[in-house]
């Protein structure tokens, strides 16, 4: 890693707004995408802001998504029972991947350690939706952190 690097990644993306953007870009690609669309038959204009202030916590930003919005219990629940497929799962990425190039830094380092996030994370998503609403997840603890060096402790 380059000493000119910022500590975080939230910093080095360039903020809320660039994960905003990333965001819109992603989801205009998932509901157009004829194999992610039906999953998100209840979408909403919020998904995209919740997104984005879900990335800027794990990002090492803003605490906002554990003051406001439940925190990483609620992420997980907003999986439980769709039972994404793997296929699924990797048109997911493919989206992510297009949107993390037009959006952010041209910054190949960057670019990877975000796409890496996101291919941790999916995994994560794709396991708990396996089983039903309502699953008691448990206390999951706080939200993850990922920088330079993928997850942090
Ligand atoms: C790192 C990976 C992921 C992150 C960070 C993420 C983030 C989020 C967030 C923040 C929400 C809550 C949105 C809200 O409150 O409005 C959510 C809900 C949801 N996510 Fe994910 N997600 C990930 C992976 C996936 C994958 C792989 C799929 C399916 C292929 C998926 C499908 C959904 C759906 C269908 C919802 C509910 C949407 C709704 O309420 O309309 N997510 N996700």
């Amino acid at each position: 890693m380059s000493d000119q690097r910022p500590a975080t990644l939230f910093e080095a993306v360039g903020g809320t707004d660039a994960l905003r953007r990333l965001s819109r870009t992603f989801y205009d690609g998932v509901l157009a995408d004829p194999l992610l669309a039906p999953v998100f038959a209840d979408f909403t204009a919020t998904h995209i802001e919740h997104v984005a202030v879900w990335l800027a916590e794990v990002f090492g930003g803003p605490t906002a998504f554990t003051d406001e919005l439940g925190g990483h219990q609620a992420l997980l629940r907003a999986h439980l029972g769709l039972a994404i497929t793997e296929e699924q799962r990797l048109r997911w990425m493919e989206l992510m991947a297009e949107a993390v190039r037009r959006e952010l830094p041209d910054d190949a380092e960057l670019r990877r350690r975000v796409l890496d996030y996101f291919d941790w994370g999916t995994r994560i998503a794709e396991d708990v939706s396996a089983s039903p609403a309502g699953t008691d997840l448990g206390e999951p603890g706080p939200i993850p952190h990922w920088g330079w060096e993928g997850l942090e402790k």
